[in-house]
């Protein structure tokens, strides 16, 4: 059996609230400020103390791809963080057996006035390496980098895309023996991201060991046999991918089931908020194929330049469809008594029968305002798309898409 890359032995890590949050590392600044995380989640109320991790106890073995899933605040980053050495825990011990790389503080060891070529092999000393080890991969970081134009730029000049992909590019090709990635890969295009996940793919087929968090449900049950689900610190489960999926998808089902208002677990500025929102069919029948559907969302406040961007689930976390409200098209109706409310009309939901859930966000121009992940669960019965019944999802996908077949006429008879 192979031997034990990670132990961790009751971790637990106590933060101080009250104060202003200090930013652990530099890819925490700049991965907040990316994804519109302001100060009203993070800096909670009042004096007192969270614990951001309880408990925590796991092994990891060598070669092991472990995914570590939760809800907003769920400890997931703290415990990355803590394995990284980037803060140490309150309580517990973690004991680690190779040399790690990690790429929750990308960049962290990057000087930002020194260019990307030198900042490959400052951050490559820093890791560990030789530097002949480090010149026979310099051609194949920056290549897959893509910033070959600007090696010799200082990288305080560059996007945080190229910075990322930079740091991606490093921390990937020393030959980690341990790799740390916290879902740093959201910032990167499709195409980057593809790669990315391509070369995590094949660190671990090498050997090495992978720990991948992240809120892409159907990347990390593609990626990683096991998952450990964190919930409010505590790891509530730690086993087989797809039944810890399911427990993740249960608890965010049973949030989904408290007053909207009442939920914590949020991300955003927080100058307004969800107020409420509903899925309904037309005249008050079920949600069925292929029949009108109608997604109300109530913001807090009608502010300028408010629109609503929402995701629909399958029933194993794997998303189906985006509606952004920001997208315009010839077809939208701008009605001012509508006053905060954004409302989504189809005339056919594309749906096939089952369950599904919807993540749902607010946004006043490009700032995310909230953003509330299983903001409702519903089912979908089943229905007929222009006419033709359509099956329940499962292995035949969970869209249905209005269309229609030419052919002899033979085949109707079998219907
Ligand atoms: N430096 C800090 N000071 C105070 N509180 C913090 C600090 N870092 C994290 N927290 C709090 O600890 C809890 C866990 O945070 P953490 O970032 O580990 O969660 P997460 O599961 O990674 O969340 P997300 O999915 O939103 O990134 C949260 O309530 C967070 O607000």
């Amino acid at each position: 059996m192979a031997g034990v890359d990670i132990r961790a032995e009751g971790l637990s890590k106590r933060y101080r609230l009250g104060h202003a949050r200090r930013h652990d590392s530099l890819k925490e600044l700049l991965g907040e400020t990316l994804r519109g995380r302001g100060a009203f989640l993070r800096s909670a109320p009042g004096e007192g103390e969270l614990w951001a991790l309880r408990d925590a106890s796991f092994e990891i073995r060598v070669g092991e791809i472990v995914g570590i899933v939760g809800g907003n605040g769920a400890g997931k980053s703290t415990l990355l963080k803590i394995l990284s050495r980037v803060t140490y825990p309150t309580r517990g011990m973690v004991d680690l057996y190779g040399r790690v790389s990690s790429l929750l503080e990308v960049g962290t060891g990057f000087h930002p006035e020194l260019t990307g070529r030198e900042n490959i092999f400052l951050n490559s000393a820093i890791l560990g390496m030789r530097l002949a080890e480090t010149r026979r991969k310099f051609d194949e970081i920056v290549e897959f980098s893509g910033v070959e134009m600007f090696l010799d730029t200082p990288v305080k000049h560059y996007s945080s895309g190229m910075y990322v992909r930079l740091a991606f590019a490093v921390a990937a090709h020393l030959d980690p023996e341990i790799l740390l990635v916290d879902e740093v890969l959201a910032v990167g295009d499709a195409e980057f991201q593809r790669r990315c996940l391509a070369k995590i793919g094949e660190v671990a087929r090498g050997g090495r060991t992978v720990l991948i968090v992240s809120h892409n449900l159907s990347t990390v049950q593609s990626l990683c046999p096991r998952v450990i689900f964190l919930r409010a610190g505590r790891i509530e489960y730690d086993g087989e991918a797809s039944s810890a999926v399911h427990a993740y998808l249960r608890s965010i089902e049973e949030s989904s089931a408290l007053d909207i208002s009442e939920r914590a677990d949020r991300l955003g500025m927080g100058w307004t908020r969800i107020a409420d929102l509903s899925v309904s069919a037309a005249g008050g029948a079920a949600l069925a194929t292929g029949a009108p559907a109608c997604f109300r969302f109530r913001s807090e406040k009608a502010l300028p330049h408010l629109s609503c961007r929402f995701t629909i689930y399958d029933r194993v976390g794997q998303a189906v469809v985006t509606f952004d409200s920001s997208v315009r098209s010839p077809a939208d109706v701008d009605e001012p008594s509508l006053g905060n409310e954004l409302v989504c009309e189809l005339d056919e939901l594309p749906l096939r029968p089952g369950r599904y859930h919807l993540d749902a966000s607010l946004y006043t121009g490009p700032e995310l305002q909230d953003h509330l992940e299983g903001a409702a669960f519903f089912e979908v019965e089943p229905g007929r798309m222009r006419g033709r019944p359509e099956t329940a999802g499962d292995d035949n996908g969970s869209v249905c898409v209005p269309h229609r077949w030419r052919q002899s006429g033979r085949a109707a008879t079998w219907t």
